[in-house]
């Protein structure tokens, strides 16, 4: 082909499969069909925007899904004493984490306006009901029993919701860690009642504040300590964009899922996950 032709149009070549009545292709494999068929507007008129604000919310289950699965296994695999492989899962995590929070930008294009005309169609539904949210922050340590009370309506998702209520979170499995590595974590943290929200120790503070002052001869646990306010410090980053997105959008509306709206989600910026991850800076150096 002469190289004019070449920069217009590529030969396929012959050895590239193009008959799939009986082969598996890209769109079965990742079962499209399905995928793309799940974009239901209820808009009518149909507005434009819809799309955009569907194929965000699903994208961002659909990482939370990985986000879910990789946090899962990290918490097993600490539980097995692996630390290496833990933090690979977590590092990955981090990167679902920042692409989450930077897909917003695209959610940020919508005007009230906009949004006004999809918002009824959007009815009692709100991300507040997102199973798959709570679950992320059941396995990172917020837990809230009353949060399961809001999944009675689909029985896979509370369930699933009620045995990670139950289950130790990752912070609880890396004190566990620490524990059987020698460090004096408190006895009362390692056999407590899984179902309520952890509150800060300062038996444990004291203990990162020994990692803290030599991190060298604790290298693997101060890694792993870092990597988790990493973690903390992305949930917060989604958070804030949430609020921001919310505040330029619904102004102080009060939410469809009947909360007062921004307010509310403003007061989720308090919650911390590793509170010691957190008080240990205060008394790092002195
Ligand atoms: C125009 C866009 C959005 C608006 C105006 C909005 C508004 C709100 C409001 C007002 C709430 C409080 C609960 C309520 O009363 O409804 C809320 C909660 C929530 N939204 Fe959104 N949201 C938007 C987009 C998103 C997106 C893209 C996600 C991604 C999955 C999301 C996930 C959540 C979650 C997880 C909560 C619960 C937060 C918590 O409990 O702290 N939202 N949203
Ligand atoms: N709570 C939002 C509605 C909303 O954003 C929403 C509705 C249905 C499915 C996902 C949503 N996203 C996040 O809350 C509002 O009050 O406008």
């Amino acid at each position: 082909m002469a190289t004019d032709e070449r920069r217009v149009k590529r030969e396929l070549e012959e050895g590239i499969e193009r008959d799939f009545t009986r082969k598996m292709s890209y769109g079965d494999y990742l079962r499209l069909d399905t995928l793309l068929s799940s974009q239901q507007p209820l808009s009518d008129p149909p507005q434009h925007d819809e799309l955009l604000f569907i194929i965000q919310h699903q994208t961002s289950e659909l990482w939370l899904k990985l986000l879910i699965h990789e946090l899962r296994s990290a918490r097993k695999l600490l539980g097995e004493d692996e630390l290496a492989p833990a933090l690979k899962r977590l590092a990955r995590v981090k990167h679902i984490q920042h692409t989450l929070t930077d897909q917003w930008s695209v959610l940020a294009t919508l005007t009230p306006s906009e949004y006004a005309e999809i918002r009824p169609f959007l009815a009692t539904s709100s991300g507040f009901q997102s199973a798959q949210y709570r679950e992320v922050e059941f396995l990172l340590g917020n837990k809230n029993a009353d949060m399961v009370a809001v999944f009675s309506h689909d029985e896979t998702a509370r369930a699933e919701l009620d045995a990670l209520l139950h289950e130790p979170s990752l912070y609880d499995e890396f004190l566990a860690y620490l524990s059987r590595r020698g460090y004096a974590v408190p006895s009362h943290l390692l056999d407590r009642d899984w179902t309520q929200p952890y509150r800060l120790d300062q038996g444990l503070v004291d203990v990162f504040a020994a990692v803290y002052s030599e991190p060298h001869e604790h290298w693997g646990v101060y890694e792993t300590c870092e990597e988790l306010v990493d973690l903390e410090d992305n949930f917060q980053q989604w958070r804030f964009r949430h609020l921001q997105v919310v505040q330029r959008t619904i102004g102080q509306k009060t939410g469809t899922g009947g909360s007062s709206g921004v307010d509310f989600l403003r007061r989720a910026l308090d919650l911390t996950f590793f509170p010691e991850l957190y008080e240990v800076r205060t008394r790092v150096g002195g």
